[in-house]
């Protein structure tokens, strides 16, 4: 097994990072000794063929799973027994491979939503359309703006197209996050199912969403978005990393290669 420690510029701090993490389920073992130290501000884009582990990887940092080994740790502070709640109060955010909008509600409502749970906490958020807040409508807004959805506001979500809806869940994202200084956003697939002519604009707002000093952690398949986005490539392979380097040096790699089979990276 591959050891493989991801150095850090002494300058930047870790966002995220992960020590010796692996989680077996059902008796085999999933994800095997993970080091890995996201920057903060980086984008950090994760790949790997199916089955890599990727997604059970997203699943233990944002809590959803908890892990059998190792430590995870946001902004230096040890989240490792967190439960999914109290790590997204630390900034962490997360969007799904499939479409995770309310389909009856309006494109404001889903953001007004997000922003409302986000300042009632997890107790006022059981009930939070009952009584949306100035603060929560103007930080909606904003976020809708950002993903450039303002004009479709009062259209219901179900309506949008796939990229629309794609959008709409960094939105939700977002307008959830608004209040926290250091988000960490990890984005599954966004580009999954979308029209090729959809892909831009959403990478358009992606690199913004990270110029704006977001840390972003980002499973995706689709190559040249990868390419074009990511600071650094982390490899997952059979449920361990392969590799963590630049791209340039990522599409390089003999061993990440081989891993692909011969499948142009
Ligand atoms: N709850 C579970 N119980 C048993 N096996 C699981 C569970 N969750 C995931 N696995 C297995 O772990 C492996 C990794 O799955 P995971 O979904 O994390 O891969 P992935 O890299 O995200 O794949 P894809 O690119 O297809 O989304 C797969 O073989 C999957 O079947």
């Amino acid at each position: 097994m591959v050891h493989l420690v991801t150095t850090l510029r002494p300058e930047t701090a870790a966002a995220l990072s992960l020590t010796g993490i692996g989680w077996r389920v059902g008796g085999r073992t999933v994800l095997e000794d993970i080091d890995l130290a996201v920057r903060d501000g980086e984008l950090l884009a994760v790949i790997g063929p199916n089955g890599a582990g990727k997604t059970s990887l997203f699943n233990l940092v944002t809590g959803l799973t908890r892990s059998s080994a190792g430590r995870i740790e946001l902004h230096g502070r040890d989240v490792t027994t967190l439960p999914a709640h109290r790590r997204v109060r630390h900034g962490l955010g997360r969007t799904f491979q499939t479409s995770s909008v309310l389909p009856g509600m309006t494109v404001a409502q889903n953001a007004e939503l997000a922003a409302q749970a986000a300042i009632s906490g997890p107790y006022g958020s059981l009930k939070p359309w009952s009584r949306i807040g100035a603060r929560a409508r103007a930080t909606a807004a904003e976020a809708l703006e950002r993903t450039r959805l303002s004009a479709d506001a009062t259209r219901r979500a179900g309506s949008l197209s796939h990229g629309g809806k794609r959008k709409l869940e960094l939105a939700i994202l977002l307008a959830g996050q608004a209040s926290r200084p250091q988000q960490i956003l990890l984005l599954d697939e966004p580009m999954a199912g979308m029209a090729v002519e959809e892909v831009p604009e959403l990478t358009a707002l992606i690199r913004e969403i990270h110029a704006s000093g977001a840390t972003i952690l980002m499973v995706e398949h689709h190559m040249e978005v990868v390419l074009g986005l990511a600071e650094r490539i982390a490899v997952l392979h059979h449920g361990a990393l392969l590799a963590c380097d630049v791209p340039s040096l990522i599409t390089e790699n003999p061993t990440v290669r081989e891993a692909y089979l011969g499948e142009p990276l």
